[in-house]
C-alpha cells in the first residue's frame, strides 16, 4: 500500500470529486460513516459513557460535525466547536445538518468551556490533514488540556496538530495524544515513525472510496508492506530440492557471555529453511549449541582461521555481530568479513564496530544492516526524525546497502530508493533476543539466494508474523520471549505458502 504525502491526498481527494460521480460533502459523509464503523467496534467505545466530539474549521471539523450526528441516537454526545470565520464549505454544511438533527455544538472561545468527565471519550476532529502550521494560541492550549485530562481520545484521521509528513519543526506538546487514530484511505508516514507515531495510539485505516487509479499514478518512496506485498516474493521450495540447493550459511558471532545470541539466531536460521549451517562462535557458545540445536554445526573461533574457513565452506551467505562484542579480536573478525562480496547481514555489534572504526564506506550492495535506532545512531549521527528518514535513505541509494532500520513499523531501505514500512510485528517482540532471531531468518533467506533487498522485506515480515502468530497463542506481550518467535516461524511461512 502506498503511504502519500499530504498534498497528494489533497489531490486524489480533488481528483476523485471532479472524477467519479460523488461530491465533496458526501465525500466526507462516507468518510464519516466508514470512521464510525470501525470506532463502534473499539474497545474504546465499549468502555464508555458519553462522548465529546471537538471539531475545527475545516474538513477534518466537517467530519467530526457528521460522526456526532451518526452517534447521536446511540450515545450522550456534547459538541466543541472552534470559533472562526472561515469555515470549509463542507462544515458549514454539516453544521447545518447537526443543528437540524438536534444537536447545538458549543463554541469552543475559550478551554474554560470544555469540559472532559473521566468516564468519557473525546473524538478529536480539530484538525486532520489540512495543518499548515504548529498549533498555538486557543487551539494549543486546548490540546494541551485534551492531554492533561487522561480523557481517552479516538482521532480523526489524524491526532490535532501532527502534520501528516515531516514534524521536524513541530513541538510535540501541541500534539493531541490519542489512543486509537482511525484514519481515512492511506496511511500517513508520521502515524508510521517515531515520535510522532507513538502519539497516535492504534491506527486503523478505513476506505473511504478515493479514486485507486489515481492513487496508483502517484509517485512515493513509501510504502506500506503487508503479507499481500511479500507474498509476491515467496518462493516455495522445489519438491526435488536436496540440502545442498537450501543455502550454505556462516553465522560469526557469540562470543563470552552473549552465547545465547547465536544459539536464538542459528535455530531461527534452521527454522528457516536454511540447508546447512556453521556457526562460528566462542568456547561456550560452541559447547552449548550441539546440546540446544544439534543441527548446526558449531566451530570454536579460537580454533577457527576465518579465511582459510571461508574458502572451505564457501557459503552462500554470512551473518556477523549477535554476540560478536567489540573487542579488537572482533574487529579483525569483521575487518575480514567486509573484504568478501559475499551476502552479508550485519547486526548488533557488528554495527558498533563499523560506527566505532568509521567503516561505513565499507559497505556496499551485499550488505544488509538491521540497525534498531541506537545502533543506528551510532552509526548515522543524530538528527531530526524525519532528516534522519531523509539520511539513511540517501545513503542506501548511494552505497547500494539495505537497510532494516528496526522497530514498531521496521523501514526498510532499498537501493533504489523505496521504503517499505513492515505492518507485521508486535510489542511482545520488544524483548531481548528478539532481533538475533531477525538476523538468523535473514541469513537464511540471503542464503537460499533471495537477492539482498527481497530477503530483508520477507525477513523482515516473517519476523513479525511470528512474533504476531505467538503473541495469539499467548494473548501475553508480556511473555513472549525471543524463543516464542522461532517456535512460530512455520506459522508464518504457512501464511505465505497457504495462498501460493
Ligand atoms: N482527503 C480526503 O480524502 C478527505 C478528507 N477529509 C477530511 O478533511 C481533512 C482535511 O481537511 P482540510 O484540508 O479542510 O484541513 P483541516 O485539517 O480541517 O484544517 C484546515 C483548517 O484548519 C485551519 N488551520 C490549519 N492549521 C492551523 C493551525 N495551526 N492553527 C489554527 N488553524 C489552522 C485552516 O485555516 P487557516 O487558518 O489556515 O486559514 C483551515 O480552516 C482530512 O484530515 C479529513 O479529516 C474527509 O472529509 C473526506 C475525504
Ligand atoms: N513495539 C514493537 N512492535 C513491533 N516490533 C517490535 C517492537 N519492538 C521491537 N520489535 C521488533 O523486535 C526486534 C528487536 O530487535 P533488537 O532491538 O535488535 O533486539 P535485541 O537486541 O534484544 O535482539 C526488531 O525486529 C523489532 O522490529
Ligand atoms: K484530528
Amino acid at each position: 500500500m502506498k503511504i502519500l504525502s499530504a498534498e497528494q491526498i489533497r489531490e486524489a481527494d480533488r481528483y476523485t470529486i471532479q472524477n467519479r460521480p460523488i461530491a465533496s460533502i458526501d465525500l466526507m459523509e462516507a468518510a464519516a460513516s466508514a470512521w464510525v464503523e470501525t470506532f463502534l467496534q473499539s474497545l474504546l467505545y465499549s468502555h464508555r459513557k458519553s462522548i465529546i466530539i471537538v471539531c475545527g474549521p475545516g474538513n477534518n471539523g466537517g467530519d467530526g460535525l457528521a460522526i456526532a450526528r451518526m452517534l447521536k441516537p446511540l450515545n450522550n454526545v456534547t459538541v466543541y466547536l472552534m470559533p472562526s470565520d472561515n469555515y470549509s464549505p463542507d462544515n458549514l454544511a454539516n453544521q447545518q445538518r447537526l443543528r437540524e438533527s438536534g444537536i447545538q455544538p458549543l463554541l469552543l472561545h475559550t478551554t474554560d468551556i470544555l469540559t472532559l468527565p473521566p468516564d468519557a471519550v473525546l473524538i478529536d476532529a480539530l484538525y486532520g490533514s489540512g495543518l499548515n502550521r504548529p498549533l498555538t494560541g486557543l487551539s494549543a492550549d486546548i490540546v494541551r488540556k485534551i492531554n492533561a485530562s487522561g480523557v481517552p481520545v479516538a482521532a480523526v484521521d489524524l491526532p490535532s496538530g501532527m502534520f501528516a509528513d515531516s514534524n521536524d519543526h513541530n513541538t510535540l506538546h501541541t500534539i493531541v495524544k490519542a489512543s486509537l487514530t482511525i484514519t481515512f484511505h492511506l496511511p500517513k508516514l508520521a502515524l508510521l515513525m517515531m515520535p510522532t507515531g507513538e502519539l497516535a495510539g492504534e491506527i486503523k485505516i478505513v476506505n473511504i472510496g478515493l479514486d485507486s487509479s489515481f492513487i496508483d499514478q502517484q509517485e512515493s518512496p513509501h510504502h506500506l508492506q503487508d503479507a499481500d506485498s511479500v507474498k509476491v516474493l515467496y518462493r516455495p521450495r522445489s519438491l526435488w530440492m536436496h540440502k545442498g540447493q537450501a543455502g550454505r550459511g556462516l553465522l560469526i558471532g557469540g562470543i563470552g557471555h552473549t552465547a545465547g545470541a547465536v544459539l536464538l539466531a542459528s535455530s531461527a536460521a534452521l527454522r528457516s529453511g536454511i540447508g546447512l549451517l556453521y556457526t562460528a562462535c566462542g568456547l561456550r557458545a560452541a559447547q552449548a549449541l550441539p546440546v540446544h540445536r544439534p543441527e548446526a554445526i558449531a566451530l570454536d573461533l579460537n580454533e577457527t582461521d576465518l579465511p582459510d574457513l571461508v574458502s572451505s565452506l564457501e557459503p552462500d551467505a554470512i551473518a556477523i555481530g549477535p554476540g560478536l562484542g567489540t573487542s579488537q579480536a572482533s574487529a579483525e573478525l569483521l575487518n575480514e568479513i567486509l573484504e568478501y562480496p559475499i551476502p552479508t547481514v550485519l547486526d548488533a555489534d557488528a554495527l558498533n564496530l563499523i560506527a566505532k572504526h568509521r567503516w561505513l564506506h565499507r559497505l556496499g550492495p551485499n550488505h544488509l544492516i538491521t540497525p534498531h535506532p541506537k545502533e543506528a545512531l551510532r552509526l548515522f549521527g543524530q538528527a531530526k526524525p524525519f532528516e534522519f528518514h531523509q539520511n539513511l535513505l540517501k545513503f542506501s541509494q548511494s552505497s547500494k546497502t539495505v537497510i532494516a532500520f528496526k522497530g514498531r513499523f521496521t523501514r526498510i531501505y532499498t537501493p533504489e530508493g523505496i521504503v517499505w514500512f513492515n505492518n507485521s510485528g508486535n510489542h511482545g517482540m520488544a524483548t531481548a533476543g528478539s532481533g538475533d532471531v531477525l538476523t538468523g531468518v535473514l541469513l537464511a533467506l540471503l542464503a537460499a539466494g533471495y537477492p539482498v533487498a527481497q530477503a530483508a522485506r520477507l525477513g523482515v515480515w516473517l519476523h513479525g508474523a511470528a512474533g504476531d502468530a505467538a503473541l495469539l497463542r499467548l494473548n501475553s506481550p508480556e511473555s513472549l520471549i525471543a524463543g516464542d518467535i522461532i517456535n512460530h516461524l512455520h506459522q508464518a511461512f504457512h501464511q505465505l505458502s497457504s495462498s501460493t
